[in-house]
């Protein structure tokens, strides 16, 4: 414990319910600069809920939530939403790139909000998915791309503003296993590379231990000992 590096985004004693049914029930977890954690739990253990409130989605009722020692709980919506765009990277099990927008488009499209200019987002994309292997389809549109190739594209998306922090929610969920071993080396490797760190939910044992370490949910909150990989 002593030697894990000091957290860049924490979580304290989250509470939060949909109506009247609870998600978080005082879960904490901390993840440090550089590092990937894996969250793991049952289905309706408040994974995703977690994930959500942690990189600014959804507010907690209780509790906080910190980045960089700032309270992003506290945050007003502008202010999160410049948060998510200049320092977060967000990727999803499927469904999270614009139909009607070809690959490249998709993945410039955050330099383009953050004021980049088209031709140099473009050209940055490209860079992108060219690493991760799906340059040749640039120009097809998500639904023609296969769902290992949309998820690297996905992954292009979320790490071509160089964030600091990448949260993805399952993101080989929809694959077979090859496709998810590919997109889980693509997304380890720029983590390592650039220095991001993770926050990975995950119902896969094989994915959680491409993780420095685990963390189990139950019923909202934390369980057991934190398993080191
Ligand atoms: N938008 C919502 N409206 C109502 N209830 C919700 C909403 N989102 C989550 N819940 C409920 O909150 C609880 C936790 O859900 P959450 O999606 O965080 O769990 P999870 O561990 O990610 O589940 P899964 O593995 O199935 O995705 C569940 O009981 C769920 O039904």
């Amino acid at each position: 414990m002593s030697n894990r590096p000091a957290p860049l985004v924490a979580a304290r004693d989250l509470v939060k319910s949909y109506g009247r049914t609870p998600a978080l029930r005082g879960a904490c977890l901390e993840v440090g600069e550089g590092e990937i954690v894996a969250v793991t739990g049952a289905s309706g253990s408040g994974k995703s809920t977690l994930l959500h409130c942690l990189a600014g989605i959804v507010r907690p009722d209780g509790g906080t939530v910190t980045y960089d020692g700032k309270r992003v709980d506290l945050l007003p919506e502008d202010r999160l939403s410049e948060l998510r765009r200049t320092d977060f990277g967000v990727m999803f099990q499927f469904g999270q790139l614009i139909p009607e927008l070809t690959a490249v488009d998709n993945v410039a499209l955050p330099l383009m909000l953050a004021g980049t200019a088209r031709g140099a987002a473009q050209e940055r994309a490209e860079e992108w998915l060219e690493r991760f292997g799906v340059r040749e389809q640039k120009d097809l549109c998500p639904g023609e791309l296969s769902g290992g190739q949309e998820q690297r594209v996905a992954l292009a998306r979320a790490l071509v503003t160089g964030p600091r922090v990448v949260f993805a929610d399952e993101p080989t969920g929809a694959l077979d296993s090859l496709a998810g071993e590919q997109v889980m080396t693509a997304l380890v490797g720029a983590a390592r590379a650039s220095g991001a760190a993770v926050l990975l939910i995950t119902h896969d044992a094989k994915v959680a231990a491409y993780a420095d370490r685990e963390v189990r949910l139950r019923d909202g909150a934390v369980v057991g000992a934190e398993v080191s990989a």
